[in-house]
Parts: C-alpha cells; sequence; structure tokens
C-alpha cells in the first residue's frame, strides 16, 4: 500500500523527530537523499551544470544543502534566489563547497543539465510568483531535467489542487511520507516520477489517502475453493440498457462476467442484446424484485430515461449506482438503506449531486469526494484521471492505475458491472470499489498500450489483468 499523509501530520511527526536529533540532521537526511537522486538522473555529478531554484523557507534549504553536495562532487552548480530571504547556513554550506549565486537565473537555467525545484514544499500557498514563474518556464523550455524538491512548487500539498502556474517537474523527491498532493490530480500531473527519501519520521498507522498496488488487490480478489458453486460465488444482479443504449447493457454484463460472481443476471429490455454477446447471462424482463436473489445490484448505465433506483435500492443487498441512476438520487433513500451503496459518478455527475460545477468538482477532487461519501452515507467512487474512492471514514483510497485512453464511451459501463461483480462474490464497498479501479485501469493500460481503445476492449483485456495483478 502506497500511502498519503496531509502537512499537519508530517510536521508533527517532524516536530516529534527534530527534538531527539542535533540540529540540521533532518534537513541533511534529506538532502543526502536529495543529492543522491540529481546525481543518479544525471548519471554521476561531475561536469554537469545544476541550477537551484531557491524560496525563502526550508525546502530551498534542501537545495541548497543538496546543491552543496552535487558541487562536492564536481558538478558546475548555482543558485537563483527567488525568495524574499534564503536558508542562511545552507547558502554558506553551497559557497562554501564552490557554488554559487546566479547573476542572470534565465541564463542560467538556458544552459543546466538540471534544475532543482527548492520555490516550495510543504510551507507553499498558492501559485507561483511572477519571478519564479519567469524562471521556471525558461527551465522547462530548456531541455534540463527538472527535479522537485519535496513537491513540484505551486501545488496544494493536502488537496492536489493548482490554483494558479505551478512547476512541471519530470520527478519528484519527496521527505518521510507521500503527500496526498502527490496522487491526486491535478497535482499528480506535475509531479513527474516520484521518489520517497525515508528521513525516519514515524508516522500514524491511519494515513489520510493510500493508494493500493498489486499485492493489496492480490489479497482482496475473491479466489473459488473446491465447494464453491456458481450461487456461493455469488450473484450480481444488473440493471441496465434501454431501447435506446442497448450497448450500456452488453457493456455492463460484459465487466460483471469479469468480476469474481458466479453468475450474472440482467434485468431489462436488452436481453437479446445482452444474450447475443453474452448467452451464459440469466436474462429477465424485470421488475428487479421479481428477477430472482443476488448477492448485490449494479443499476444505472444506458437507463436513459426509465425509471430510477427506487426499487432497488429498497432491496436489503449492496447496491452500486452509476450513470443515469444517478440522476435526482435522493441522500435520504441512500443513507435509509439497510445494506452498503456505491456511488460512481464522473465529475459531471457528482457535480450534479453535489449541487456545483464540473469545473469545481474536477479542482478539488479529493474533497468533493469526501463531501458526496458523507453527505450519502454511501461509498464513493469519483472517476476521473485519478479515480477516488471515499467511505464515510477511514483514508480516501486513489487509483494508481489507468490511462487517458480510458476516458472513452462505455468504459464506465465496464466499471461498474466489474465492481458491483465484485461487491456480490463478498468484497467491502470500498475494496470492491477501489480494487475494480484497479482492474479495470490495468486492463485498460493492457488493451491500449499507448493507442485508442474501445470500452469492450478493456472488458475483454480484464483477466488478463487479474492475472498480472495475482503474479
Ligand atoms: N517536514 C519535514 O519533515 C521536513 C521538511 N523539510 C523541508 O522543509 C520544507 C518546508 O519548509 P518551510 O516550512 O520552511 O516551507 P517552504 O515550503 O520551504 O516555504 C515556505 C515559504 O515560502 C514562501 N512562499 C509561500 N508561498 C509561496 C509561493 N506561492 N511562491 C513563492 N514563495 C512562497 C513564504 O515565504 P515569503 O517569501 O512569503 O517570506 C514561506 O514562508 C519541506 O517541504 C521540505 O522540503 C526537510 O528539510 C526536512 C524534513
Ligand atoms: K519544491
Amino acid at each position: 500500500m502506497r500511502t498519503a499523509y496531509r502537512v499537519e501530520t508530517v510536521r508533527a511527526a517532524e516536530a516529534e523527530l527534530m527534538a531527539k536529533l542535533p540540529d540540521g540532521a533532518l534537513m541533511r537526511r534529506a538532502a543526502a537523499g536529495l543529492a543522491a537522486a540529481c546525481a543518479g538522473m544525471l548519471g554521476g555529478a561531475y561536469g554537469a551544470r545544476v541550477v537551484l531554484l531557491v524560496g525563502s523557507g526550508d525546502n530551498g534549504g534542501d537545495a541548497l544543502y543538496a546543491g552543496a553536495r552535487l558541487a562536492r562532487r564536481g558538478a558546475g552548480v548555482s543558485a537563483v534566489l527567488l525568495g524574499s530571504r534564503a536558508h542562511e547556513a545552507g547558502l554558506a554550506a553551497l559557497r562554501g563547497a564552490g557554488g554559487r549565486v546566479a547573476d542572470d537565473p534565465v541564463g542560467a537555467v538556458e544552459r543546466a543539465d538540471l534544475v532543482v525545484d527548492g520555490i516550495t514544499g510543504i510551507g507553499g500557498r498558492g501559485g507561483l510568483r511572477p519571478d519564479a514563474a519567469e524562471v521556471v518556464r525558461a527551465a522547462r523550455g530548456s531541455g534540463a531535467v527538472l527535479v522537485a524538491v519535496d513537491l513540484p512548487s505551486g501545488v496544494d500539498a493536502d488537496t492536489g489542487e493548482v490554483a494558479g502556474e505551478a512547476v512541471r517537474a519530470d520527478a519528484t523527491v519527496t521527505f518521510g511520507a507521500y503527500k496526498p498532493g502527490l496522487l491526486i490530480d491535478p497535482a499528480r500531473e506535475h509531479a513527474g516520477a516520484l521518489r520517497l527519501v525515508d528521513i525516519g519520521l514515524a508516522l500514524p498507522p491511519v494515513p489520510d489517502v493510500e493508494a493500493l498496488q498489486h499485492e493489496d488487490v492480490a489479497r482482496l480478489l475473491p479466489v473459488p475453493v473446491g465447494e464453491s458453486d456458481k450461487y456461493r460465488r455469488g450473484v450480481v444482479g444488473v440493471v441496465a440498457g434501454s431501447a435506446r443504449y442497448p450497448g450500456a447493457a452488453v457493456l455492463a454484463v460484459s465487466g460483471a462476467l469479469r468480476g469474481g460472481a458466479g453468475a450474472v443476471r440482467y434485468v431489462g429490455p436488452a436481453g437479446d442484446a445482452v444474450l447475443a454477446r453474452h448467452p451464459e447471462t440469466l436474462v429477465h424482463a424485470g421488475p428487479p424484485a421479481k428477477a430472482g436473489r443476488v448477492q448485490a445490484w449494479v443499476i444505472g448505465p444506458g437507463l436513459g430515461d426509465t425509471p430510477g433506483a427506487d426499487d432497488v435500492l429498497e432491496s436489503d443487498v449492496p447496491v452500486l449506482v452509476d450513470a443515469d441512476g444517478l440522476r435526482n438520487l435522493d441522500p435520504s433513500a441512500v443513507r435509509s438503506r439497510p445494506a452498503p451503496t456505491v456511488l460512481t459518478p464522473h465529475a459531471g455527475e457528482a457535480a450534479a449531486l453535489l449541487g456545483t460545477a464540473r469545473e469545481d468538482v474536477e479542482s478539488r477532487r479529493l474533497e468533493a469526494v469526501r463531501e458526496l461519501a458523507g453527505r450519502y452515507g454511501a461509498t464513493v467512487l469519483l472517476k476521473g484521471s485519478t479515480t477516488l474512492v471515499a467511505s464515510a471514514d477511514g483514508p480516501v483510497r486513489v487509483n494508481p492505475t489507468g490511462t487517458p485512453w480510458l476516458a472513452t464511451a462505455g468504459s464506465g459501463d465496464v466499471l461498474s458491472g466489474l465492481a458491483g461483480s465484485l461487491l456480490a462474490a463478498g468484497l467491502a464497498p470500498r475494496d470492491a470499489a477501489s480494487a475494480g479501479a484497479y482492474l479495470h485501469g490495468l486492463a485498460a493500460r493492457r488493451a491500449s498500450r499507448g493507442a485508442p481503445v474501445a470500452a469492450y476492449d478493456v472488458a475483454e483485456a480484464l483477466p488478463a489483468a487479474w492475472r498480472d495483478v495475482r503474479g
């Protein structure tokens, strides 16, 4: 599991550790890790041209001490001072090692092999200031490798919001713990490759944000045992599709068939289309209450204007509500359910549920997903460039898999079927949602390999993604 902690928590752990260590020891640890990472990216420090962008705080101090180490190993290091002040001892260390302050900042970054962004770290507020923004633009245009110290300057460490201009790094070397912003878009896109330097912080067992890795998903996935029959493995009911959108039913069922449940029951008007592609489906014209027992329902993909989710919400099994099922969804109807509910909106649907604008949800995804989970007393999977899963309490899960090619019609239908199937197989709601998103993103990567991908290709790649995870 990759975990991330908010600034407040990191600062408390830092204070506790600093009290036990000699002055400056933590910054030296951080700088040593940063210098080693930079030397690695340069293929050796000797003869390299390194420029440090130095802000007012300790983030600049880290850059200066790392610069001193690189200068001692033979790099030509100069510092561009962008803050109201600069870390004095760090600057003295750089000068002592033969580094200097650049007198032509833009010229220096244009000639650099590597630029270190030490403008702001966890103490930064808002986007880059104009003087810093100018030098950062020159650095981006120069072809130099751009390495961010702790965080790309200009992004919000706790939320992943980017309020103005921010550094776009090739890599970010972060200290002690990942910060939520490093895992969540839009900030995540600014961070490049992530590297964590252990500086010995003792952090609480429960993080603020977490991201599943292969081994976590492997532990969650259901495995049939000797005495399993199709009913014991779980039956998932899919209420989807309409005369206008029969394809959504086919795609949701295709996801559900590859999600671990023993059988898929389809309820709705698109039975012929479903059977043509998936003859193994149990098809029923409806209503859901008469279709037979299931262990979880999926409702919503391609329903169009057909009546909403009420009938299914009254059932006593877990329900996943997606797409058209989310329209006008009543929070009290969801909150009073006797079994868990999972909602899987994209940003536009989340905005409608929250009564706000889509851009608002996109710029503050973490807050939006938490707010929805609280309001509906449900597990909420917010789809997007980084898919987030929140329950009423506990860490928010960030999905680390996926590809921008996944933003394609029908891919959400596959995901809702898949996650619903995992629910029916007995996974807890947040596990079903996050393991579903993980497999779905992995399948999309496999199916796409850098080219456009159709939703059905994603469904067909699910068994391979499943095998990848199982190793
Ligand atoms: N925690 C740990 O365990 C460890 C932490 N360490 C390091 O310390 C870093 C945190 O240091 P920090 O607290 O000094 O804050 P930091 O981010 O350097 O700068 C804040 C200053 O920047 C300014 N400023 C603000 N906004 C701005 C903007 N938009 N654009 C430009 N400038 C802006 C503002 O000053 P002003 O210029 O307004 O006077 C403010 O005072 C942390 O990220 C890590 O690198 C490691 O050394 C060891 C272990
Ligand atoms: K930085």
